[in-house]
């Protein structure tokens, strides 16, 4: 994860759309002193778990479908979460890696019990397949087998997801630089460490070299919290709802100013108290912070990644 910090602390030098405001974070480490608000990973009660690798298999699928839910104002990812966990409390053999490669648009609905055409629908169903496809030609169609291969570091397993899965792969361009996020291979050793509660399935070593993942909510967050401040420009399209460009110097100095805010964040908890905080933990409290506030305004952009 050392070319997702180097990256993004590379944009953020660079940014002039957004700009990490450092005393906005000395205020936000001193209000929260050293205890990060401990947030659970399923804090809503909505995730499919059973201790085993039908697990794993759900979080991949679920993670695979993890980006842009915005374009639908009554869809968000607790539909996603949730709809899939029924789908295969249904029917054990949902997530089958043959069965992900035969989805069409309807039948995805169908499953999620969302009455009408899901966001990049087509998108969806197309990275349902690849997952599939690769899954069974390299890890005999289980995502289990694929965490095994890891030897218990998250940083292995980002490498092998977004090596395997072109969908995965969450970079950009800026300024004639590549820059990676990774989002959502990210949260799925996120996601694996938080329901397996850092056991089994979920033990890494190496947890606290993940980074937040860069979404639409944390952005905004970090924003209403005085860690990030926008141009007046980046400021008036947010309001007004317009759609940023993927791939745009906005979208990726937002995306990119978080991760670096966070790292920052980070850093000086440490410096203050000593005290080591994982950028997962720092995440899901920022995360839940942002979902529960029905009136946070977040940028729009088009995107498989997030
Ligand atoms: N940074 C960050 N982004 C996250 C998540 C999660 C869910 N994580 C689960 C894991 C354990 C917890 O209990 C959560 O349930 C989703 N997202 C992103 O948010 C956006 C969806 O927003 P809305 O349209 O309002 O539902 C979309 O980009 C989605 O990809 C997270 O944890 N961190």
């Amino acid at each position: 994860m050392d070319e997702v910090r180097a990256t993004s602390a590379w944009v953020a030098a660079r940014s002039s759309h957004v700009t990490i405001d450092h005393s906005g974070i000395e205020k936000v480490v001193e209000t929260v002193k050293t205890s990060i608000p401990k947030v659970e990973w399923d804090f809503e009660g909505i995730h499919y778990f059973d201790d085993g690798p039908l697990t794993v298999q759900y979080l991949f699928v679920l993670d695979t479908l993890n980006f842009c839910f915005w374009p639908d104002k009554d869809l968000n990812y607790d539909d996603l979460a949730s709809g899939l966990k029924e789908a295969l409390q249904n029917d054990k053999s949902v997530f089958d890696a043959d069965r992900l490669q035969k989805y069409a648009g309807p039948e995805l609905r169908k499953l999620l019990k969302w009455p009408r055409p899901l966001p990049l629908e087509d998108e969806r169903v197309r990275l349902l397949r690849e997952v599939g496809l690769e899954l069974e030609k390299n890890f005999e169609g289980k995502a289990s087998n694929l965490v095994d291969s890891c030897g218990k570091s998250a940083e292995k397993l980002v490498t092998l997801v977004t090596r395997h899965f072109p969908g995965f792969r969450d970079h950009s361009v800026y300024k004639g630089h590549q820059v990676f996020l990774y989002k959502r291979a990210q949260i799925f050793a996120a996601d694996l460490w938080g329901a397996f509660k850092g056991k089994g399935y979920g033990e890494f070593n190496d947890i606290g070299e993940i980074t937040i993942f860069a979404d639409y909510i944390v952005p905004a967050v970090l924003r209403q919290l005085g860690v990030l401040k926008y141009s007046a420009a980046l400021a008036a399209t947010i309001e007004a709802n317009v759609e940023i460009g993927s791939g745009s110097e906005e979208e990726v100095e937002l995306r990119a100013c978080s991760v670096c805010a966070v790292e920052k964040m980070r850093e000086l908890i440490l410096k203050k108290s000593g005290k080591q905080v994982l950028s997962v933990e720092l995440d899901i409290w920022l995360w839940s912070v942002g979902v529960q506030c029905p009136s946070l305004q977040h940028h729009r952009t088009l995107s498989i990644y997030y």
